[in-house]
């Protein structure tokens, strides 16, 4: 009788302690793409990466990543149009135009576009950044440096994306998704540039406008006039170490308003008072002309 009421006991107790033990590591764990995690994490242990506190994963200044932004978006608002309204009136009026164009018209207008923005980001970065087929088989597309050299600590590229606080729902948009984005705080980003997310930040993207300015960009959903925003197509690191990094940057309130139409993230709900977070990518070390570019999608979180 006694070995029939023990059993169950001892392994329940056991099941808890397992439970627990694991409750604690899944706590610590801060995992960046939640599908990937669960079907990649024991074939990846080896690219994790470890920050001993979250306020420390930032590997350079939020003021350095202000700079860079200004520096590009300066840059990019002189090409568009001296105050931005240019820009926001040739944004309306470029679908209507393309329509009229034929396929071959409109195949020359975007590569003069991408060679024109080539050349804007070679001026003010030094290198270009690019989607291509990736290195690693059956990945997909990824991103490559593809001229000029990247120093170590450099803003490459952006994550752009609708930004949800933890409690907002995204259970629709995150099925079957694996552009959803999560930061150290719970913060979600969907950088998902199909389907039921790109509705989503196009609606939230229109809502958001101060006067005449647009508060984002959503040319990243097609062909991206901000070059950096294509950090949603990054890598994940199989065997060699990650040559860039996740640094969450909520812009700071004094960001000039005519330079936001260039920020590529959106806010799920304009009732969220706190500033709107953004994603850079920056460089874990000097990186080459045609490399691709690697991030890690673990992140331990030990406190
Ligand atoms: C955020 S997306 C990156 C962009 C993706 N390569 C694409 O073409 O859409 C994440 C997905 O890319 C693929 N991926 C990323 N890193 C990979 C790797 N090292 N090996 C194989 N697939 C990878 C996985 O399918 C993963 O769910």
């Amino acid at each position: 009788m006694c070995y029939y009421l023990l059993c169950p006991i001892r392994s329940n107790v056991m099941i808890r302690a397992a439970l627990t033990k694991f409750q604690n590591k899944w706590r610590n764990y801060r995992h960046r793409f939640v599908p990937w995690i669960a079907l990649n994490l024991r074939r990846n242990e080896g690219s994790l990466r470890h920050v001993t506190k979250s306020i420390q994963d930032k590997p350079i200044h939020d003021e350095v990543v202000s700079e860079t932004l200004l520096k590009l978006f300066g840059a990019l608002l002189e090409r568009d149009g001296a105050d931005g309204k240019q820009s926001l009136k040739e944004t309306r009026l470029r679908p209507k135009v393309v329509q009229t164009k034929s396929n071959d018209a409109r195949e020359m207008h975007e590569e003069g576009r991408m060679a024109e923005s080539d050349d804007l980001i070679f001026q003010s970065m030094g290198f270009c950044i690019h989607r291509r087929p990736s290195s690693v088989p059956l990945a997909g597309v990824g991103v490559f440096i593809t001229k000029g050299w990247v120093p170590k600590g450099t803003v490459v590229a952006m994550y752009p994306g609708t930004v949800y606080e933890a409690y907002e729902p995204i259970f629709f948009q995150s099925l079957r998704n694996p552009f959803v984005f999560r930061c150290i705080d719970g913060v979600l980003v969907d950088g998902n540039d199909k389907g039921i997310s790109k509705l989503v930040y196009k609606s939230c993207s229109r809502r958001d406008m101060l006067g005449p300015y647009r508060l984002s960009d959503f040319s990243w959903l097609t062909n991206p006039k901000n070059p950096l925003a294509i950090g949603q197509y990054v890598n994940n690191c199989n065997d060699s170490p990650a040559n860039v990094c996740y640094q969450e940057y909520d812009v700071p309130r004094v960001f000039p308003l005519e330079l936001h139409q260039y920020l590529p993230n959106v806010k799920y709900s304009h009732e969220t008072q706190r500033p709107i977070r953004c994603i850079v990518l920056v460089s874990l070390r000097d990186i080459s002309p045609g490399e691709e570019l690697f991030s890690n999608y673990y992140t331990i979180v030990e406190s």
